[in-house]
């Protein structure tokens, strides 16, 4: 049966005055795979940084509205519970450079003072790589830097960061986007695999790619959310013109 696991309502965002978000609702399902697409500029990536409440960490940023996780006001809750619940993966891999790859899959319990036994981060560590795809590929060099993986594989490598965490929502921003067509793969194919256990919300540019990913998908236009419905029907018979010209290349 599908249950929402994240739902908005109502969220506006501002960047000082400048109003990026405007009254944004939209509810996801546990288990369901949402690619957030839209031209440059609408509001993909504020919206994104709106549910796990990184929107905040920016100067003069401010949201409004509920959102919620599990039916819990994520606004009203301690917000580095927040960001394990709703994990967070970016344009970029961005490993920690001077920790090894098994440091970085346990960065958020070290960075946040969390003490844990040598077997409980073992067990962490090889789950995590695991569900990342990762762990046969980097098993026998744990101790050596992040950064010396590919760039396919330093990306997985965050995804098992998150992964670590033990999140029911992974965000995603344009995680292919710096990435090349065999790396991208994996993570496309990882995507499938991550959908049985955690809702993935993925930001991208690349419209094969959402249609490829997602069960659903939205469209931003100015700060709007315009529309969201399953993917087949976004990308063969959207009911909004404004989507219809995305899709068909009018704007981009
Ligand atoms: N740190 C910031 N300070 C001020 N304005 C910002 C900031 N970040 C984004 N904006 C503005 O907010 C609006 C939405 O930007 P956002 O990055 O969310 O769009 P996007 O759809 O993700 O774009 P892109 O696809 O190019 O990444 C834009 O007008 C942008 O200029």
């Amino acid at each position: 049966m599908e249950s929402t696991i994240v739902s908005a309502e109502n969220i506006n965002a501002y960047y000082g005055d400048s109003h990026a978000i405007k009254n944004v609702s939209i509810k996801i399902n546990r288990n369901e795979v949402v690619a957030m697409m839209g031209p440059s500029g609408c509001g993909k990536t504020t919206f994104l940084r709106c549910i796990n409440r990184m929107h905040e960490l920016i100067p003069n940023a401010r949201a409004e509205g509920v959102m919620k996780l599990d039916g819990e006001d994520v606004y009203k809750m301690n917000v580095i519970y927040v960001r394990y619940k709703i994990g967070m993966v970016f344009q970029r891999p961005n490993p920690f450079p001077n920790l090894s790859i098994y440091e970085n899959v346990i960065a958020g319990y070290l960075l946040n003072g969390i003490k844990l036994s040598k077997a409980d981060k073992d067990v962490i560590v090889e789950k995590s790589l695991t569900s990342a795809a990762l762990w046969k590929e980097v098993k026998d060099s744990l101790h050596k830097k992040g950064t010396f993986l590919s760039g396919g594989q330093q990306q997985r490598l965050c995804i098992a960061r998150a992964i670590a965490m033990q999140p029911e929502v992974i965000l995603f921003d344009e995680p292919t986007s710096a990435l090349d067509p065999i790396s991208t793969s994996s993570v496309e194919q990882l995507f499938h695999e991550l959908k049985a256990n955690y809702t993935l919300i993925i930001v991208t540019h690349n419209m094969q790619q959402a249609a490829r990913v997602s069960d659903r998908t939205a469209f931003f236009y100015l700060g709007e959310l315009v529309e969201f419905d399953d993917t087949k029907i976004m990308f063969t018979n959207p009911k909004d013109q404004r989507t219809q010209n995305y899709i068909t290349g009018r704007f981009s």
